[in-house]
């Protein structure tokens, strides 16, 4: 093996699995006081140990990355953030939902104006990153503007501009987990979720399992994206009219549009119903979860694509999810129970138009205590053909449609294209 050729970089390794021995006690963190400062700041820095308070790190699966910049040496390992006109560009909150420790499990409700509340530990040297972050944009899917065409959308030049430019506010927000929360909500014990957890990342985490202290993890897992169609005060009026999605990451046909799932054409739907709620002088919300394949990941689904196209009789809708579990072992591990926190963090307490036919999401939100007036489902012209399997499976499943749910019958004659075709 190649000798380093330097060894100044190489510092002794500090195991973080027991308490320091510094005499210097982290903040300590009360999950759910409104009160910023008695709630403590989130620390997952690794520049000065001894601040740390969560288990983890900052910045999701990114910190990998960061690793390989420090290790190629394109990063200093003690770069602090300048944190200069990166402050919020709408406020969100606070909100009573912020205050209940149950309500919000796997976010910090403070993320995105930690620069504002807890200015007395910067002034202190503390290095405390934000978790959310918000900004505007001007975006546009093709699709919007062929609705334009067909007049069922109007351009306003205030919400959606010519050339199908739409106005969004946009939030990054990433996850902060906190352990007996997030226990609660699977309803397991809080030791029994730490020693899982700590064994299926493969012991990353010691800490998981040896300091019960630390309540607070930064899982290395993605966030979620909350795209805000339309004056953001709204979201939180009972007199406006509210318009949500949330929807789970699916790149292929999210970005590249695969014709075999209908998840960008109803992302384009929920948009499309957000635009003219907007419009109407409510508000729309689409939330974006980076939950790729309902979170079994892309080279599952995509093994399981062949499975199902190759089973005999071909990809049969009566099929659809015993071919998942046959590879993932399990059909989903989306986990909607979570989802909603997101919802709780931007004051929302009701959802008059629900674009989505997910029993799971549905639930979640309900069983959250968010009232849901009325679904919306994707028009049955906007499902692509070979998406006719995927749709039928889910109705039968529990899907909320209004249409008649597929009998067994139904469900064995919807089949989807061959691998050869
Ligand atoms: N494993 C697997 N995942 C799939 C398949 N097709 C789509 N997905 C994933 O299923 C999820 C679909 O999420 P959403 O678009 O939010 O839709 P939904 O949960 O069905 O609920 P709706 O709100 O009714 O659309 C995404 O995570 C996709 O990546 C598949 O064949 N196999
Ligand atoms: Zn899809």
């Amino acid at each position: 093996m190649e000798k380093p050729k330097t060894t100044s970089k190489y510092k002794h390794i500090v195991l973080t699995s027991h308490p320091g021995r510094t005499s210097q006690k982290p903040v300590s963190i009360n999950w759910g006081e409104i009160d910023a400062m008695k709630r403590g700041p989130i620390i997952g820095t690794l520049t000065n140990p001894a601040q740390k308070n969560v288990i983890g790190t900052h910045s999701g699966s990114y910190s990998v990355y960061r690793a390989l910049a420090i290790a190629s040496g394109s990063l200093q390992a003690n770069h602090r953030p300048d944190l200069t006109n990166t402050s919020p560009v709408v406020h969100i909150g606070p909100y009573p939902s912020w205050s209940d420790r149950d309500k919000i499990v796997s976010l910090d409700p403070f993320g995105a104006v930690v620069g504002e509340v807890f200015q007395d530990y910067y002034q202190k040297e503390y290095d405390i990153r934000p978790t959310i972050a918000i900004t505007k944009a001007h975006i546009n899917m093709p699709e919007l503007q062929e609705v334009v065409n067909q007049g069922i959308l109007q351009v306003d030049g205030k919400i959606l501009k010519d050339n199908g430019n739409l106005v969004v506010t946009k939030i990054a927000v990433d996850p902060v987990w906190y352990l007996p929360g997030i226990a609660k909500r699977l309803n397991v014990p809080e030791s029994y979720l730490r020693q899982v957890l700590f064994q299926q990342t493969g012991g990353m985490f010691p800490e998981l399992v040896t300091r019960p202290d630390l309540q607070v993890f930064l899982p290395p897992i993605g966030g979620n994206t909350v795209y805000i169609i339309g004056d953001v005060e709204a979201i939180s009026d009972p007199d406006k009219v509210l318009a949500v999605r949330v929807h789970d990451e699916c790149n292929g046909s999210d970005v590249f549009g695969s014709d075999i799932c209908t998840c960008r054409p109803y992302l384009v739907h929920g948009i499309e119903v957000c635009i003219q709620t907007a419009q109407a002088g409510g508000v729309g919300v689409i939330v974006y979860l980076r939950k790729e394949g309902r979170a079994l990941g892309e080279v599952t689904k995509f093994l399981v694509y062949n499975a199902r196209k190759r089973q005999e009789g071909g990809d049969r809708a009566d099929a659809y999810f015993t071919r998942t579990e046959c590879v993932a072992g399990v059909q989903d591990m989306r986990f909607q129970e979570l989802m909603p926190d997101v919802l709780h963090w931007l004051g929302i307490t009701r959802i008059d138009r629900l674009v989505s036919m997910s029993d799971m999401k549905y639930n979640a939100i309900v069983n959250s205590g968010i009232e849901v007036i009325e679904r919306i489902a994707i028009p049955d012209d906007r499902i692509p053909e070979d998406a006719q399997v995927e749709i039928a499976a889910k109705q039968a499943a529990g899907y909320y449609t209004p249409n008649t749910v597929p009998d067994a019958i139904a469900l064995s004659q919807i089949k989807g294209r061959s691998l050869s075709e």
